[in-house]
């Protein structure tokens, strides 16, 4: 994943806009291209302060320097593992390495949080003394990093009680996913005195992602009932733009920004829904811009699809509910998910129908395959009279259209004008539309037919138009 220097700059007009008062816009030591990227965001002279990664070396400094940061995220080694493995250094060296890069970036006039790497697994009283060196050289804030993901909350909050009595800058809390604790073990480091949170949109970042945003300032918002200062209606959009640019999709199931996140399938669920939102909704959907969706499938009830064809200005009375309900289901037992082009065909066949019955299919048989004349027979109500019929065609579809002619001859000569298919949800076990147009005495109208199986699709279409022609 690499962002161009304009993806750079949407994605931080973006977060300026949320609100968020530090923009990490990438290590200034990278590249050249980087170092560009960084400066654009530099330039949009946005409210939020900007930010560069750095080694605890001069040079990474003299880098951000150059791409016209505010500040910088000074990072340290602390834990022996990182800094006798890693740095292949002791601890006294990093401790100097680090006051030296703090007072020189801060003579050079940036703001300095000095992070302590894999503080999580480091010698307590060691990350102390440093984080107390750093401050007296210079450090404005100071930063706690797990940066494997290793921290539990209890732990967490003990650590940052322990460590803010300690030291005068304020503490921010930096946590990786590795375990799924991110968001809960910044909580924690919030309730025991950090100041502020690094965190990603939708937790993007290394392996399994960094702390993500939206779950931290909604825990805040909503749960803590504390003000964060993030305009939350635009955490979907930042989301969506975010995922668009950086082309990591959002697990569906994702919290908040997951497509899942305010969609209801559950007919149980819908129901409740109705009565109100809150039954099975944490937070109203517009709270952070996102629109509540409904989907229809084998577990759909009455209410979904009431809803669903409301939202679409349509209105069944209780026989056409109930048909439109058996054929969502139908659909949802062959797996299918029904889409709004789905529900709509369905309801306006089903409507089509319900209006005007005149011709009634009973019963349908076709025999088709390699060896056979595709043949059909249908048993019908035309009038209220029940009359039988047989064809032969060029296919299945044919053959069975070719018996209805037959069978609604005492009506008059319908003539089959045109005919289309459609998968409307693409494979073959989707729903199938067709289209037809069909004419008498002059008249013409278009029709529609909506099923899983082809077949009955077309009978369907043609039934329609024929009741709507006469
Ligand atoms: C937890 C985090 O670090 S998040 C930030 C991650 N960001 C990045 O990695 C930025 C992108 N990285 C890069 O472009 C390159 O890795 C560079 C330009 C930084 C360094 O490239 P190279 O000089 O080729 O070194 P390489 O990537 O192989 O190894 C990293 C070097 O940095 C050293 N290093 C790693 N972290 C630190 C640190 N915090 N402070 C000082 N030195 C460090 C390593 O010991 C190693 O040094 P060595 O080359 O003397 O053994
Ligand atoms: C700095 C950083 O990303 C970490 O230690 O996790």
């Amino acid at each position: 994943m690499a962002l161009t220097s304009e993806d750079k700059v949407a994605i931080a007009r973006k977060l300026d806009e949320l609100g968020v008062n530090v923009i990490e816009a990438g290590s200034a030591i990278t590249s050249e291209g980087e170092r560009e990227s960084i400066r654009a965001v530099a330039a949009e002279g946005l409210n939020a302060e900007i930010c560069s990664y750095c080694r605890i070396m001069k040079q990474d400094v003299d880098f951000a320097l150059a791409s016209n940061v505010d500040s910088i995220h000074l990072v340290a080694p602390v834990s022996d593992l990182h800094i006798s493995v890693k740095l292949r250094k002791d601890r006294e060296t990093v401790r100097q390495m680090a006051i030296e890069t703090t007072e020189y970036a801060r003579e050079h006039g940036l703001i300095v949080e000095l992070s302590g790497e894999d503080a999580s697994r480091a010698d307590m009283d060691f990350l102390k003394s440093l984080y107390i060196d750093c401050v007296e050289a210079g450090a404005d804030r100071l930063c706690f990093c797990d940066t494997v993901g290793l921290l539990v909350p209890e732990r967490t909050e003990a650590l940052f009680r322990d460590i803010t009595s300690a030291v005068r800058a304020p503490l921010s809390i930096h946590c990786h996913n590795d375990f799924g604790l991110g968001t809960a073990n910044t909580i924690a480091a919030l309730r025991g005195g950090a100041r502020q949170a690094h965190v990603t949109i939708n937790g993007i970042g290394e392996r399994s992602g960094n702390t993500s945003l939206e779950e931290v300032v909604m825990t805040i918002e909503w749960l803590y009932k504390q003000k964060t200062g993030i305009n939350t209606k635009e955490i979907f959009k930042t989301s969506r733009l975010v995922s668009r640019l950086t082309g990591i999709p959002v697990a569906p199931n994702k919290s908040l920004v997951g497509g899942n996140a305010f969609t209801h399938e559950a007919g149980i669920h819908v129901h409740g829904l109705l009565a109100d939102t809150s039954t099975y909704e944490p937070i109203k959907p517009e709270v952070i811009g996102r629109e509540r969706k409904i989907v229809l499938g084998k577990h759909a009830g009455k209410s979904s699809v009431t809803l669903a064809l409301k939202e679409m200005g349509l209105s069944v009375d209780d026989t056409q509910l109930h048909e439109v309900l058996d054929r969502v289901k139908e659909m949802g037992d062959h797996g299918k998910r029904v889409t709004d082009a789905d529900l709509q065909t369905i309801a306006e066949t089903v409507l089509n129908i319900q209006k005007e019955a005149k011709v009634v299919l009973e019963e349908y048989t076709v025999v088709s395959g390699n060896k056979v004349i595709p043949t059909a027979s249908v048993r019908m109500k035309v009038d209220g009279k029940e009359v039988i019929e047989a064809s032969i065609g060029d296919g299945p579809v044919d053959a069975t259209l070719a018996s209805i002619k037959k069978g609604i001859q005492s009506l008059g000569d319908v003539q089959l004008e045109e005919y289309h298919v459609d998968a409307i949800t693409g494979g073959t076990d989707a729903l199938v539309e067709v289209l037809v147009k069909l004419s008498k005495d002059g008249k013409m109208v278009t029709s529609r037919g909506a099923r899983t199986d082809i077949v009955m699709a077309s009978v369907e279409a043609v039934l329609n138009g024929i009741n709507r022609l006469i």
